[in-house]
């Protein structure tokens, strides 16, 4: 970063320089006569960046990377162009230009000491002025940057909570949420219950229609519980082609309606939009269980899980407790 000359001694005027307009450009460009003019070759950085100062790009352009220190770097990159500035931040609050800031192309920039922008504040209005729109300006960038990273952020923790195939919750999600609302359920003496459903001779569909066409039943199985459900209830792809429902506030004699209303609407679910093609019909299992005092999660599932094994060995598409 070397030093060409001076902002008095350049052609350079002060109508150029963003932060300025308005301001009375005689008497600014006094005020900047004795700035240096540093030249920066394409990718170099602007090494004294641990001192708070103002610069103003003159030509060229630099890339400035989001903040380094606070962690949250993550390759956004702005540019900033002839005319407009970097750097406000930290003269106002006297701290170092924490972010990387390299050269996109060759440029000239014009150094401003954070003492003369302080001087330049007290003495013109338009300049004050200047300063807070760019701020305000620079705030909402910022918003929406925290904004978008939020959406981000939401869109993979549903990612990683969901089963991409099905769009029910998870094992993952199981194994954090099920103790968390069995130790809820059991604090509040409330009941709670679960319902496994597997699906019937789920290989003979595969081998008979494909697998493709078993991903579709697995889909079309998955909506018809979702869509039977409270809004307070869940449904869990708990594994291949095991589903589970979790009921809070639901006792036993409750939990058996759901699911024999889970069972019937199953075998009448249309597997394939085309009805050209023959209809294939898929039945499922269901076994249910009611949270007992004192249980664990892993208890509360073998039990519906050998109810489940119950109502296969019954001859399965129906429910056993
Ligand atoms: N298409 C498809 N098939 C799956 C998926 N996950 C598991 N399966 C199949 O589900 C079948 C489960 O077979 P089994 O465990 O033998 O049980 P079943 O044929 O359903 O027989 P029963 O449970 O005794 O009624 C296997 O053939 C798996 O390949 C999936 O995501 N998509």
């Amino acid at each position: 970063m070397d030093q060409i000359g001076t902002f008095g001694a350049s052609p350079y005027q002060v109508e150029d320089l963003q932060l300025f307009a308005g301001t009375n450009a005689e008497t600014t460009a006094r005020a900047l006569a004795d700035c240096a003019i540093v030249r920066l070759p394409l990718g170099a950085r602007v090494a004294d960046s641990y001192r708070a100062r103002l610069y103003i790009v003159l030509r060229g352009a630099l890339d400035v990377e989001a903040d380094t220190s606070s962690g949250l770097n993550d390759g956004t990159v702005s540019k900033i162009l002839p005319g407009e500035s970097v750097g406000e931040q930290a003269v106002l609050d006297d701290t170092a230009n924490l972010f990387a800031i390299t050269a996109s192309e060759e440029s000239e920039l014009l150094v401003i000491e954070a003492e003369l922008v302080w001087r330049l504040i007290d003495e013109s209005n338009g300049l004050a002025r200047n300063l807070l729109r760019l701020l305000s300006f620079r705030i909402r960038a910022a918003n929406a940057l925290l904004r978008r990273r939020q959406k981000l952020g939401e869109f993979y923790r549903q990612l990683s909570l969901n089963d991409s195939l099905t769009g029910l919750y998870n094992r993952a999600w199981l194994n954090d949420m099920l103790p968390k609302m069995i130790a809820t359920a059991q604090r509040n003496g409330a009941p709670l219950s679960l319902v496994m459903i597997d699906l019937d001779h789920f290989k003979r569909f595969n081998d008979t229609h494909g697998h493709p066409a078993g991903d579709d039943a697995l889909r079309a199985a998955s909506d018809v519980v979702a869509a039977a459900l409270r809004p307070t209830d869940f449904a869990v792809r708990y594994g291949g082609e095991e589903l589970m429902v979790i009921l809070p506030d639901t006792n036993e004699q409750l939990a058996l309606m759901v699911a024999e209303r889970l069972c019937w609407r199953l075998q009448e679910a249309v597997v394939f939009g085309d009805m050209r093609l023959p209809l294939p019909h898929i039945t499922g299992s269901f076994g249910v269980a009611c949270l007992a005092p004192g249980e664990n999660e892993d208890a509360l599932v073998a039990r519906a899980d050998a109810a489940l094994y119950r109502a296969k060995q019954d001859g399965r598409n129906r429910v056993a407790v």
